[in-house]
C-alpha cells in the first residue's frame, strides 16, 4: 500500500489546504512542461474544494482542467459532474483555464447502444493531451467506488485494465450510465489525491487499506499506485 496521509481538523482546513498544495503542484508542472492537466471528480463532496481551487493564483490558461468520470447526461442536468465543474471549479482566477469535458452535448442518448460511441468520441478527444495527469483529484463513495469504478458494474473489467483513458461503465447501485478514466490512466497521475471526510468514507477506506480488491475498487488505487496517494481527511 503507498499512502502519504494528511489529518486536516475540520473540513473548511483540508479545502483550504488541499487546494493550496494542488495549486503548487499545478505552478511546478506549468513550469517545468509548460502546461498542466489536472483531472477532478465530481459528486457532492468537491464544491468547498472547488471554490478554494478557483481562487488560486496561478497561470490557469496554461491548465486544461478534465473530469475524472462523468455521468452521461446533458451538461446542465443537476446530476452532471461538468455543471459542477463550471459552476464551481471555473470561476474567479480558475476561468482562465482550458475546459475539456468528456462530451459537450449528449442529444437523444440511449445508453444501450450509444456508450460505446460516446466512449469512443471521448477517447479521440482526450487522446492529444500532454499525458500524464499532473494532479488527479479522487472521490470515493460509500461503495467503495471511485472515479465512476463501481463494484460489479458492468464495463468495469475494462475500466480495470484499459490503456485507453475512458471506459464506460453502468452501475447498478446509482443512477446513470458512466464515462471514467480508466484505472491505468489514473495511476499514472504524477499525484493522486483523495480527499475523505466523515466517519463512514473512513471506515470504508480502512477496510480498502486491507487488500486490493475489485469489491472496493479505491483499494486496487491505493494498493497498485507506484506513487503515493495523498489522502487528506478531517473528521
Ligand atoms: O458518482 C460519483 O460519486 C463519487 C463520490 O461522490 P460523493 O457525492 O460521495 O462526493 C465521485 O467521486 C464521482 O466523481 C461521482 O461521479
Amino acid at each position: 500500500m503507498n499512502i502519504a496521509l494528511h489529518r486536516c481538523p475540520d473540513a473548511a482546513n483540508l479545502a483550504q489546504t488541499l487546494a493550496a498544495d494542488i495549486a503548487q503542484r499545478l505552478r511546478s508542472a506549468v513550469a517545468e512542461r509548460g502546461q498542466a492537466l489536472l483531472a477532478v471528480s465530481g459528486g457532492t463532496s468537491p464544491v468547498p474544494l472547488f471554490q478554494q481551487l478557483s481562487q488560486q493564483v496561478l497561470p490557469w490558461a496554461q491548465v486544461t482542467v478534465l473530469l475524472v468520470d462523468e455521468r452521461c447526461v446533458p451538461p446542465d442536468h443537476p446530476d452532471s459532474n461538468s455543471a459542477l465543474v463550471r459552476q464551481h471549479l471555473l470561476q474567479g482566477e480558475a476561468a482562465a483555464a482550458r475546459w475539456l469535458p468528456f462530451f459537450d452535448a449528449l442529444p437523444h442518448f440511449d445508453a444501450d447502444t450509444d456508450l460505446p460511441t460516446l466512449t469512443a468520441t471521448a477517447n479521440q478527444r482526450l487522446q492529444s493531451l500532454a499525458w500524464p495527469l499532473d494532479v488527479a483529484v479522487l472521490g470515493m463513495g460509500e461503495d467503495g467506488h471511485t472515479a465512476s469504478l463501481f463494484p460489479h458494474a458492468p464495463g468495469l473489467e475494462v475500466a480495470l485494465s484499459s490503456t485507453d483513458p475512458v471506459a464506460w461503465t453502468r452501475p447498478g447501485t446509482a443512477p446513470h450510465a458512466r464515462l471514467t478514466l480508466t484505472l491505468p490512466t489514473l495511476l499514472a497521475a504524477r499525484c493522486l489525491v483523495l480527499p475523505l471526510q466523515g466517519q463512514v468514507k473512513q471506515a470504508v477506506f480502512q477496510r480498502a487499506c486491507v487488500a486490493p480488491t475489485a469489491d472496493l475498487p479505491i483499494s486496487l488505487v491505493i494498493h497498485r499506485s507506484p506513487s503515493p496517494v495523498h489522502v487528506w481527511t478531517a473528521p
